[in-house]
Formats: C-alpha cells, structure tokens, sequence
C-alpha cells in the first residue's frame, strides 16, 4: 500500500510537472485512452504491450505502449520509465523514435510513441542472418548520428543493441527504449539484466575505485552493433564468464569476408580505452561510412538494381 501510493506520488509528480510543460507549451494537450482507436498489437517486451493506435479526431497514427503500474512496481522500474519519460519527450531527431507524450489511469501509464512501421530490427537481422556493407555501413552512419545529438544533450543511451532499434517506413533506424539512458557522466547502480555481449569493459567491472563512465560508452556498443551487423553474431558471444572475459581483453577475431574497411572502423570502435575510442565525428567521415552513402544518382542507381 505505502509503495503503491509513493508510486502514485512519483507519478503525480511527473504527471505535474509535465503538466506545468503542458500548460506552458499550449500546443501539447492532456491525453487520455479515450482520444484513440486501438489496433493490433504490434509487439510486448519485459514490461509492456506496444499496439498500434490511432489518435480519434486527428486521425494520426502512433503506437501506444501500454506498462502496468503492478508490474513497474515488482519490477522495481520506476526510476527508469520516468527517465524514459523526461528523456525520450525532449528529443527530436529522425533515428530517434519519438515520444509524443503520456497519461496513466489508476492501473496503467501509456506512452505515445512514433509508430515505426518495419518493426524490430533484429528480425531483419536474424531473417537475413547478416546485412550487406552497403546497407549495414547506412545503418551505422544513421546511429551515429543520433548518438551526436543524444551526447550533445549529454545524454548517454547505454543499451544500444539490434532489440532496441527499430525501423522506420522508409527503412531507416528509429533508436527506442530509453530505459537506460542517463545524463553523464554517470555510475550505475540499478542491476543489469539481459546480453552481457553489448557492455563495454568499463561497465562490467563495477568494483573498480572510478566506476562513473561517460558517453565513450555508446560508442563501443556501436563497434559491437557494426560487427554483428556485418558478422550475424555478436563479436564477444560465448558464456558468460567467457564473455565477460573476452570483453576485458576486447578478444574478438574478424572473419576474412569482413572487408577493410570496416575492419578498421570496427577495430578504432572496440578499443578498451574509452578516450582512445574513435569519436563519433570520424565516425561519419570514415571511408567505410562513405563509401556507401547515398549521393544522388547513386541513390537512383540502386533503386533501378
Ligand atoms: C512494448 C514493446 C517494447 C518493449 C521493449 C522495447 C521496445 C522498443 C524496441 C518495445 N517496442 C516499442 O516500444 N515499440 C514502439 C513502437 C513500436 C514498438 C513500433 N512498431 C512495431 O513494433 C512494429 C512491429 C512489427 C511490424 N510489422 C512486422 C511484420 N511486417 C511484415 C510488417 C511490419 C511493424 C511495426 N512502432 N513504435
């Protein structure tokens, strides 16, 4: 009873304060279930069901994640769906999905979020087992530049991996599940659950003295994502003690048919240094990066093969 009603306290004090944004900014409104259309379900994680959903008098098409307060609560969540909350609704950017806005009813809290209308990105990955160079290097070229904006509002992600991207109807990548971001610098102390294969080594050793790491982090999970975007395996997979070990020493091999290029980039991404990790800028001017990227009659070019 006393964390239920601390929990709708907690909630309170967000719905108030988003209150007081929405009062200030007049174009957002107060949501409620009533205002939408529900659709099929689109997908469910750990703790929630997405559907599509469509907005009554606008007609305008969103998903809607539907989370059990019952659930957030065992789950000891809370802090993290806030956070999901305050950051996700202050961000605007093309591959980053967007959260238009939230409401709860005495059960349940329910995101707005962009519909992204390819789905999970790991399906893709896992239906074509791995991604041709020219597709894989667009991909990261997208990530990267979300990261840029994330880090430039010093907003670290921490949990980027192919089952928190989604795809957008155009085909490009839609960055979600801000459950785990933060402001940097930062030091965890909620518990880890899930892959270890996308931690980098400066996560996995929480006893060392100086355990706040900063934003160096999206960018080795953005050297795992580039290896198994190209490879269809993590680089480090294995047990979990292997994996943890291997991601200590950064032992991983690049198989032959991995071409130079991205050998190099995947190699100044995974480096145990997190100062010493390419910055995301040179990540965008690589000549893995663009090589591929779409100019013009390129573009047209590959429409037509
Ligand atoms: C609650 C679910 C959940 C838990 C944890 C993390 C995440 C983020 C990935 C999520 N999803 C989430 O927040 N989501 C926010 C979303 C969202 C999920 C989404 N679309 C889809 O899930 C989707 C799935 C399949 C699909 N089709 C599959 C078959 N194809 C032939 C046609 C296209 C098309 C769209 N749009 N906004």
């Amino acid at each position: 009873a006393v964390s239920r009603s601390s929990d709708e306290l907690a909630l309170a004090h967000v719905e108030r304060k988003s209150a007081t944004i929405l009062i200030e900014q007049p174009s957002m409104k107060q949501f409620h279930l009533g205002m939408f259309e529900i659709g099929r379900p689109l997908g469910k994680g750990k703790f929630g069901r997405v559907y599509l959903a469509r907005e009554r008098t606008s007609g305008f098409i969103c998903a809607l994640k539907v989370l059990h307060k019952s659930e957030i609560q065992q789950g000891r969540v809370e802090k993290q769906v806030r956070r999901e909350i305050e950051i996700q609704s202050n961000l605007r950017h093309p591959n980053i999905l967007q959260l238009f806005g939230h409401f709860h009813d005495n059960k349940r809290v329910f995101l707005i979020l962009e519909f992204a209308g390819k789905g999970e990105l790991y399906k893709h990955l896992r239906k074509e087992n791995r991604f041709p160079e020219w597709k894989a290097s667009q991909y990261i070229a997208q990530m990267a530049s979300a990261l840029r904006y994330l880090h430039r509002k010093h907003v670290i992600h921490r949990d980027i991996k192919p089952e928190n991207i989604l795809v957008g109807i155009h085909g490009e990548m839609k960055v979600s599940d801000f459950g785990w971001s933060v402001h940097a610098p930062n030091s965890r102390r909620a518990t880890m659950c899930g892959t270890l294969d996308y931690l980098p080594p400066e996560m996995l050793k929480p006893g060392s003295s100086d355990n706040s790491y900063n934003e160096k982090v999206d960018l080795w999970s953005l050297g795992v994502l580039t290896y198994e975007f190209l490879v269809g395996e993590a680089p480090f997979e294995d047990t979990p003690v292997m994996t943890q070990r291997r991601i200590a020493r950064a032992d991983m091999t690049i198989p032959s048919f991995v071409s130079p290029e991205a050998r190099d980039l995947i190699k100044r991404l995974l480096v145990l240094d997190p100062e010493k990790r390419i910055p995301l800028e040179q990540v965008q001017t690589h000549p893995w990066i663009v090589k591929h990227c779409l100019k013009g009659e390129r573009a047209a070019n590959r429409e037509k093969s």
